[in-house]
């Protein structure tokens, strides 16, 4: 574990290792894929990568982005972790609009229905997987932060949603009734 001596220290130290993380993987496999989170930290290390020289070393428009968890709400939400990263990061960088997988919005196209908006994220999941990854892409950059009871994503410590026995082979899964607001998440799960 490294521990950096402030919140802004942090950002940058995670912004540069997350860019260099992207450059080293299309370096090697031509593309690179990043799972995204929400947060301060998370909002901060956007900013950080966007204000950063070193971003022009990423080709973009080979970058595959995903979200680890989201907050199922309207599209253009404020609080969705996809409406905040599109804001500090997304929309500074020349990404393939086809690359960029935002979990489903409860406007999308099963309204307000996470648990079949959770199982069209997870085709969408399975769809892009190659062979030897049936139901997850290969992902170079899992980006977690640890909220203050210890979630990570939207799986909450002693919450029912986050027990294996609940979500079984499940990749992800809505959330419903999370401690923290809002109360209705869509997840990864650890599958
Ligand atoms: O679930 C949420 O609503 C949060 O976005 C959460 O997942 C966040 O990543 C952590 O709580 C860390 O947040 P901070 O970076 O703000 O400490």
């Amino acid at each position: 574990m490294i521990v950096h001596a402030d919140a802004e220290l942090l950002a940058e130290a995670v912004a540069a290792r997350l860019t260099t993380r992207l450059i080293d993987a299309q370096a090697a496999r031509g593309v690179a894929s990043v799972v995204l989170t929400g947060g301060r930290i998370a909002d901060a290390v956007h900013r950080a990568v966007a204000a950063s020289r070193a971003r022009d070393a990423v080709d973009w428009s080979r970058v595959d982005v995903w979200w680890g968890d989201e907050r199922f709400l309207p599209a253009g939400d404020p609080q969705r972790n996809e409406t905040q990263a599109r804001d500090a990061l997304l929309s500074a960088v020349p990404l393939d609009p086809a690359r960029v997988h935002p979990m489903p919005a409860s406007d999308g196209p099963d309204g307000d229905d996470a648990q079949a908006a959770a199982e069209r994220y997870a085709r969408a999941l399975a769809s892009a997987s190659g062979p030897g990854h049936q139901t997850i892409p290969y992902l170079d950059v899992l980006m977690l932060g640890v909220g203050e009871d210890g979630h990570v994503a939207s799986l909450f410590p002693e919450h029912p949603a986050a027990h294996p026995d609940s979500y079984g082979e499940a990749t992800v899964i809505p959330v419903y009734n999370a401690p923290k607001p809002p109360p209705t998440r869509l997840s990864l799960t650890p599958r």
